[in-house]
């Protein structure tokens, strides 16, 4: 049977992120590592398939041309509606990528109009006039103003989506969206009359969302966070499951590798360390200095691997981040972070890890590269919009994997997540 739904994430967490809230209502749903081949076969009994690309950062031409390639991909799999994920916290800068992409999609798919809304209610993202909140603080007063690749300064995402794109921005407000489906069609026949080509949405509730999900069943392009994921399973008749997905049983080593620098990651690194458990610090001047820092990281790793979860993180506050990126560059220092951890990671399960929490987009999508990992089932929830997820490895095993944005998850995620996964098999 073709697939309902073709989904896009710019990067790995929100793609597993996007494919937990599927889950959750109702869908079945596989995760894919990048594009497959051209006519590569879809999955049998997949509802709707998620592409994790890691376009969220690179230049804005190359993802849309990733994207572009995902969605010949999906739409040769039968997909009628594509979803494209990006964060809920709208991450971005004014060349892109949100716009570009959604400009790019909306050529290929020869549509006039699309909605765009980050808002994730479970995790404390919502809309409201176009302004996004981060808990209680507007988004650009959160830790995102100090995010290391894409700082987010300006809450008004009609502004910031429209500095990013040629077609005029427009905003569904809250009334329009409390109002029901019917209202929220009757505003998109305005602002389309208009010549609006994509309209921030207001959503400060799980309703909303599930309203707007209603209202949009007839656009071949959807564009948020993983929050309207919720909405759109009922188009096809499909109903929430409260059945997390099944993973088969996991073995082997624990460990975490953190390469976020975001606040939750910043506490829930401070949690494990207080807690006493082995942890190291990657220090990215070491790095650069041409250090072994990989190497002495995974001799840490082997002298502590049996007596539980081992963290190897490069975790830091804003003002260090700052310092090493005043030293190194933003980029640089990204990449090389990223480069060492990946190679830690691999490293880890050559060792015998096989329950892998990875804390941090960019890192996540660095470790399940270098890992070969190409598609993902997911499993039950630790915390919203963070799932448990199986894949097999490139030699044959299985590797229990978790992919956690860098803002999501209570402070006791690293030790809470492998609680989790042992209450699941038993
Ligand atoms: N100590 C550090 N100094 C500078 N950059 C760092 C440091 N630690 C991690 N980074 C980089 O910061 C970026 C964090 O992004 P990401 O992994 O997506 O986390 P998040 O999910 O919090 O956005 C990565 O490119 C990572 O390599
Ligand atoms: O929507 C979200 O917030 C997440 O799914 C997401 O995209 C996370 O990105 P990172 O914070 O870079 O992990």
């Amino acid at each position: 049977m073709p697939i309902r739904l073709g989904c896009i994430a710019d990067d790995f967490t929100g793609a597993t992120d996007l494919a937990n809230n599927l889950v959750r209502a109702g869908m079945r749903v596989v995760q894919l590592i990048d594009v497959p081949a051209p006519g590569a076969h879809p999955p049998v009994d997949a509802d709707a398939v998620v592409i994790a690309l890691k376009s969220r950062t690179v230049p804005a031409a190359e993802a849309a041309d990733a994207s572009l390639r995902a969605l010949d991909w999906l739409r040769s799999a039968g997909a009628g509606q594509i979803y494209f994920k990006y964060c809920s916290t709208f991450d971005s800068t004014p060349a892109g990528n949100i716009g570009p992409v959604t400009e790019a999609l909306m050529d290929a798919l020869g549509t006039d109009f699309t909605v765009a809304t980050p808002a994730f209610p479970d995790n404390g993202r919502t809309v409201f006039k176009g302004h996004l909140f981060v808990g209680d603080v507007l988004l650009g007063e959160s830790g995102m103003r100090h995010h290391p690749l894409t700082p987010m300064t300006d809450s008004n995402l009609v502004s910031v989506l429209g500095a990013q794109m040629r077609r005029p921005v427009g905003l569904i407000d809250h009334k329009a969206v409390a109002a029901g489906p019917e209202a929220i069609a009757a505003r998109i026949g305005e602002l389309r009359g208009e010549g609006v080509g994509a309209a921030i949405v207001d959503a400060v509730s799980n309703e909303d969302l599930v309203r707007l999900g209603s209202a949009v069943a007839g656009l071949p392009l959807v564009t948020a966070g993983s929050g309207l994921a919720i909405g759109l399973p009922a188009n096809w008749g499909i109903e929430p499951s409260p059945v997390a997905a099944r993973l088969p049983a996991a073995s082997g080593h624990s460990a975490v590798v953190a390469g976020s620098v975001s606040a939750a990651t910043n506490g829930q690194v401070r949690e494990f360390l207080d807690s006493g458990r082995p942890a190291f610090s990657v220090d990215p001047l070491r790095i650069a200095a041409g250090d072994d820092v990989a190497g002495e990281a995974l001799k840490f790793a082997e002298a502590h691997l049996a007596d539980g979860p081992v963290l190897i993180y490069s975790t830091e506050s804003p003002d260090a981040v700052r310092a090493v990126q005043d030293e190194l560059g933003a980029a640089d220092a990204g990449e090389l972070v990223e480069g060492t951890l990946a190679r830690v990671a691999q490293g880890l399960v050559e060792r015998g890890v096989r329950r892998l929490v990875v804390a941090g987009g960019e890192t996540s999508g660095a470790v399940v590269q270098a890992l070969g990992l190409t598609s993902l089932r997911i499993g039950p929830q630790i915390d919203p919009g963070v799932p448990w997820c199986a894949a097999p490895l490139p030699g044959g095993d299985t590797l229990h994997i978790t992919l956690k944005s860098g803002n999501f998850g209570g402070p006791d995620f690293f030790t809470a997540a492998f609680t989790l996964l042992d209450e699941a098999a038993a």
